[in-house]
Parts: structure tokens; sequence; C-alpha cells
């Protein structure tokens, strides 16, 4: 036989930024496919109404309000995960935000925030996901970057950067995670339509300008970007290590 399984019945995942937009997708993609998911942002209004559609598909999900830049909540989570032996299977670092300032502009503030916010609540939920992942012989970490890691973009030096350094992260994860049987990848997606976004998209000179360099001639919709996601979390991608995806419609190989 030489079709793996996509399923992810009997196993449990994390997806942080799990309230809305495509952590939302994800959780309840993963949950669709059969696993249990642990969901965390900032919002429990969100959290419920994604757990409650997670609960209809026949999974469990297990809420956690907090803020992914405050390590004492990810410790907490962490704990909390151990005391009721909840098994870790699969980690999504999906939670993320930009503050597109030009880069004349960027505060203090706005660079602590964002690097914050994208890159260093990865690593923590990585490390944490990582030791139990390898005590439990094997696992699955994703991290959602951007094409922004990869390409210029016009919105944000920082966004970019800490983008980019997901790329860099999931790589060195990968090389020293591989033999603990831990797939460490990451997805790139250009543009979905999501709280993070629907203002740009919203407006149809910068709608324009996105399809213009976009081979596909739209944006992304939710189901294009859970389906690699369900990829990399299932044993179908058990040797694919290091690796981002982009879901982009094409948008990376655009040149002139
Ligand atoms: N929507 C898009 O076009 C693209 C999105 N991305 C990335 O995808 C990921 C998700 O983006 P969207 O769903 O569009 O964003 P969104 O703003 O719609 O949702 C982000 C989620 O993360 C949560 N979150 C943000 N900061 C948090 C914090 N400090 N603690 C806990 N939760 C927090 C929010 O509550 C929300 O649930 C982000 O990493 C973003 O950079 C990448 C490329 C394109
Ligand atoms: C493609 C980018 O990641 C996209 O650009 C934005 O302005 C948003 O911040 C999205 O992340």
């Amino acid at each position: 036989m030489y079709l793996p399984s996509f399923s992810l019945k009997g196993k449990t995942a994390l997806v942080t930024g799990a309230g809305r937009g495509i952590g939302h997708a994800i959780a309840i993609g993963y949950a669709e496919a059969g696993a249990d998911v642990v969901i965390v942002s900032r919002t429990q209004s969100d959290l419920e109404k994604t757990a409650e559609i997670i609960e209809s598909k026949g999974s469990k999900a297990y809420i956690f309000e907090a803020d992914v830049t405050n390590k004492d909540h990810i410790e907490k989570i962490f704990e909390t995960l151990d005391s009721k032996k909840i098994r870790l299977d699969i980690l999504v670092n999906n939670a993320g935000m930009n503050i597109r300032s030009k880069a004349m502009d960027v505060s203090d503030e706005e660079w602590n925030t964002i690097m914050n916010t994208n890159l260093r609540s990865a690593f923590w939920f990585s490390q944490k996901a990582g030791k139990r992942m390898k005590e439990a012989g094997g696992g699955k970490i994703i991290t959602i970057s951007s094409v922004a890691g990869h390409v210029a973009l016009r919105t944000g030096v920082v966004y970019a950067s800490t983008k980019a350094a997901i790329i860099q992260m999931t790589k060195n994860l990968a090389l020293e995670w591989g033999e603990y049987g831990i797939n460490v990848n990451s997805i790139g997606p250009w543009y979905f339509k999501t709280p993070l976004t629907e203002k740009l998209l919203a407006n149809e000179e910068y709608l324009n300008d996105i399809l213009a360099v976009t081979p596909q001639k739209r944006v992304g919709e939710l189901p294009d970007l859970v389906g690699p996601a369900v990829f990399l979390a299932s044993e179908a991608s058990n040797y694919v290590n290091g690796q981002t995806l982009f879901v982009d419609g094409g948008m990376t190989i655009q040149g002139f």
C-alpha cells in the first residue's frame, strides 16, 4: 500500500490564535480530520465559538484564554496539559499580528509587539512542545510564516523580518529535532481574507495590485490553507522536514 494516512484521528493539536481567521479554520479543519484541539487566543468569546464547532464535529476542544507574548501564560498552558494528561501531537504556531509602519517610522513598542507576538511566542511554544514530543517519540510543529518572509512587500519591515526568521527557525529546529521524529515545517500564505486583512482587501485598488502579481488571479480561501495544514500535521508528511510551503496562488514565482 502506498497511500499514507491524512487522518488526524487519535491526535491532539494545539493551535494558537484559534479564535478567528486562519487559526480558527485550521482548528476546525483538524477536528474534521479527527483531531482533538487545544485552542489558544486572547478572546474567550471567540474561543467558545470555535470550541462549539469543534465539538459539533465529534472532537474535544480545550480552551485556553492566553496572551502568547506572556511567557507565564505559555507555562500555565503546558502545566495544565501535563496535569490533565492531555497529549500533544501537533503544534500550530499561528497567532500573529502586523503594524504596517514605514521603516523610518517604526517605534520601539511596535518592534517589540510584532516580534513578541509573531516570533518569540512561536519559539517558546515550539520549545515546550518539542520537549514533550521528544519524550513521546515524535510530533509535528507547523508555524505560519508568510510570503512576506520570502519576498519584499509593502506591509512592513518588522513583520517581514519575523516571517523570514520563522523560516530559518523552522530549518534549525528541524535540524536539531529530526532525530526525535519531530517534523518542523512552515506555511507561507499570500493574502487570505481574515480580520487581519479584510480592510486592505476591501480597497479595490489594493486588491487589483494583489491580483496583478498573483498568477491564479484570486486571493486565498481558507480551505486552500487548511489542506496543506492537515497534510503537514498528518503521516502523509513524515519525510518532510524544515520546509516552508508557500500557499500563494503562485505569487512567489512571479517575476517579470
Ligand atoms: N490573512 C492573511 O492574508 C495572512 C496571514 N498570515 C499569518 O497568519 C496568521 C493568522 O493571521 P490571520 O488569521 O489573518 O489573523 P487574525 O488577526 O484574523 O487572527 C489572529 C489570531 O491571533 C490571535 N492573537 C493575536 N495576538 C495574540 C496574542 N498576543 N495572544 C494570543 N492570541 C493572539 C488573535 O486573537 C486572532 O485569534 C498570522 O501569523 C499572520 O501573520 C500570513 C500571511 C497572510
Ligand atoms: C501577506 C502578508 O502576510 C499580509 O500582508 C498584510 O498586510 C497582512 O499583515 C498579511 O499578513
